[in-house]
């Protein structure tokens, strides 16, 4: 009530006026990047980018387009982990680092958003206390959106989402190259008797026939393992190494070309696990492993990929309440921008 003792008093009953309408738009309904009949990012230069619920990049929700090349997909899901917890929050952490990001990627001569209709297709909806069913609603989510031909590029949560992943990709193309950069080989057996973790997806992969035994490859690999036997089984269950202390020894270029030779011309699987990075570059994870790559050799591994075949994609273990100043969360938002920019057909 105005303090003002000439107000009108309290009981007259003179109607009060409508409140005023709220001035100017609202974030909803967003002007947006719009190019080669492409639905793009909201238009940073017209609405600032920090305004607004965040979908990856500011790009339309999959609700918003007829169709979309490539869906960005959260799996916020964290059941899996044998150490720090927080993945779950990986998805909106991401989301919100990406606000930032630009239409066009000089490094790749690129308009990702113009070459290919990118959408953001939410979160699936995971169970948090039965592991079983959580890696069934993964595949079937993933099958559900690929179905009308769409690649996914998906932002995790724990690793343990690669094996229903990549079970989706093989059921559509067969078994898979795949690119796993991580400190991590996941190529484990089980843990306290359990065989769905996130060190154990390619194990399980590769017992499925999920993937191509001659053409998968870990990039990043270091740190103490639980026995040399570690390293025979990994090789038998059909992966090379490229470790973090190769590409510092022999160089990226080396390290590119080892890799890029190793898949061909076959479609090819990406997974990065954010801890491949050096924890300097990305401490909000779970399971951190010191000498590890920089942000800017990883984002070169990925733009190689340029030309190839990729046929889906994930980024995974940003756990955010580990991170700092979402230096975590900006490394990956990037790599997600360069692997949406590799699936979108820039060439090399
Ligand atoms: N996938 C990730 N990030 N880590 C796996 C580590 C498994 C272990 O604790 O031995
Ligand atoms: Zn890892
Ligand atoms: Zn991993």
């Amino acid at each position: 009530m105005s303090s003002d003792p000439s107000a009108t008093p309290a009981h007259d009953p003179t109607p009060a006026p409508d409140p005023a309408p709220t001035p100017g738009p609202t974030t909803a309904g967003a002007a947006r990047v719009e190019t080669g009949g492409r639905l793009g990012p909201v238009d940073s230069s017209l609405t600032p980018r920090y305004a607004g619920a965040a979908t990856f990049a500011l790009l339309p929700r999959i609700d918003e387009v007829e169709r979309a090349d490539i869906l960005v997909v959260g799996a916020p899901f964290d059941a899996g982990v044998s150490y720090r917890p927080g993945a779950r929050f990986g998805p909106a952490h991401v989301r919100e680092a990406s606000r930032l990001l630009r239409p066009y990627n000089p490094a790749q001569d690129a308009e990702p958003f113009a070459l290919a209709q990118v959408a953001d297709a939410g979160d699936i909806a995971i169970n948090p206390f039965d592991l079983g069913e959580a890696v069934a609603q993964v595949e079937a989510a993933a099958r559900a959106l690929g179905a009308g031909g769409s690649r996914l590029m998906t932002i995790g949560g724990d690793h343990t989402i690669a094996l229903p992943l990549l079970r989706a990709v093989a059921a559509q193309h067969g078994p898979v190259a795949v690119v796993h950069f991580d400190a991590h080989l996941d190529t484990w057996d089980t843990y306290f008797g359990a065989p769905i973790t996130h060190g154990t997806p390619f194990r399980r992969a590769s017992e499925e026939g999920l993937l191509d035994l001659g053409a998968c490859v870990h990039v990043g690999t270091r740190g103490p393992l639980y026995g040399r036997v570690d390293l025979d089984d990994d090789t038998r269950l059909g992966f090379q190494r490229i470790t973090s202390d190769q590409i510092e020894q022999n160089g990226l270029a080396a390290g590119i070309r080892r890799m890029l030779d190793r898949v061909g011309d076959r479609p090819v699987y990406i997974s990065v696990d954010i801890d491949v990075l050096d924890p300097a570059h990305a401490p909000g994870t779970g399971t951190p492993e010191a000498g590890g790559l920089t942000s800017r050799e990883l984002l070169a591994m990925l733009r190689s990929f340029a030309g190839r075949h990729v046929v889906g994609a994930d980024v995974v273990e940003v756990s955010p309440a580990y991170d700092h100043a979402q230096l975590t969360g900006i490394a990956a938002s990037h790599v997600a921008y360069e692997l949406v920019t590799v699936m979108a057909g820039a060439r090399s």
